[in-house]
């Protein structure tokens, strides 16, 4: 027990190490930063409808325009067709409006899927279409969880680390689960506001070869926040206004950040750090408590 936890520890660090080192070599060169290839899973909002709420953005009373809800979507598929990353596209099922934020029904690390475990009775049929996207596709370590976890809604892969949500979704036993699957290091982090009742509402890893990230603090506990001043000593901190544009509901390929267009306040520290924001429109999902990030599954 013992030495598997010395191995364990080492491991851990010399992952950090060389994050470390791959941000002060950047640094060294100030060359721009550059993008990786991705592949993502997206569903399209063919039956999305606000007729339900289950979290503090969704009001039944408002009504979505599914046409444009579609052509948000689209845009958002095609730019990242443009940028030369791939993107599969999970059938959408009846009944299931919620369906196109495919953020959340599962979490694919080195081909490994960790399915989701969704905690409204709503939503808990999406699950089961994920795990048979992912069979169907040829994935052979598909994993149904046994704990309550909203994928990638909750779970954050950093170069060292899985940060992991919980307090509104996630269950925390889903964490060890998923650090025994992943055989990654879990962080646990303790969201404490419901309009950000998913991590990904609150963080965005921006370099995942290099830990680096944005998050607005206030979406955190004071222990949770401290967690991450360790761990993030030069992380971009957003504003209450920008994370209230949901602004960290954003997806990085490294180079591009593709971000709510609404969240002035992150395109100037983005680009000084390099990166090029490029700010997209999806008004018609923010209405079912979404945007960027939960429309978009990487398959890593
Ligand atoms: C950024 N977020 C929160 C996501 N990853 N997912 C959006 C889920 C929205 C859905 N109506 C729900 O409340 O579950």
């Amino acid at each position: 027990m013992r030495e598997a936890l010395t191995a364990w520890t080492i491991w851990a660090r010399t992952i950090h190490v060389r994050a470390q080192h791959h941000r002060e070599e950047r640094d060294l060169r100030t060359s721009p930063r550059a993008s990786t290839p991705r592949r993502y899973l997206m569903c399209p909002p063919t039956y999305y409808r606000v007729t339900y709420s289950i979290n503090p953005w969704m009001d039944p009373g408002k009504p979505v325009d599914l046409q444009l809800a579609l052509a948000q979507w689209e845009e958002l598929r095609d730019r990242y067709r443009a940028l030369g990353h791939t993107v599969d596209e999970l059938a959408p099922r009846p009944g299931l409006p919620d369906m196109v934020f495919a953020a959340n029904g599962a979490t694919v690390v080195d081909g490994r899927v960790l399915g989701a475990r969704f905690a409204h009775p709503e939503r808990w049929a999406e699950a089961a279409a994920h795990r048979e996207w992912f069979r169907a596709h040829g994935y052979e370590a598909v994993r149904e969880p046994e704990h309550i976890n909203e994928g990638e809604g909750d779970f954050a892969v950093t170069a060292t680390w899985l940060l992991a949500g919980r307090g509104f979704r996630s269950s925390p036993l889903s964490h060890p689960e998923a650090q025994e699957f992943f055989g990654r290091p879990v962080i646990g982090l303790d969201l404490v506001d419901p309009r950000y009742y998913h991590l990904d509402t609150a963080l965005c890893v921006l370099d995942d070869a290099a830990d680096e990230v944005m998050y607005y603090p206030g979406a955190f506990s004071a222990g949770s926040r401290a967690v991450l001043e360790r761990l993030f000593p030069d992380a971009l901190i957003a504003t209450e206004e920008d994370a209230a544009a949901l602004g960290l509901n954003a997806v990085s390929d490294g180079k591009h950040v593709l971000l709510p267009q609404a969240a002035v306040g992150l395109f100037e520290p983005l680009r000084a750090r390099g990166y090029e924001p490029i700010g997209m429109d999806l008004g018609e999902l923010l209405k079912g408590g979404g945007s960027v990030k939960c429309c978009t599954q990487e398959l890593r």
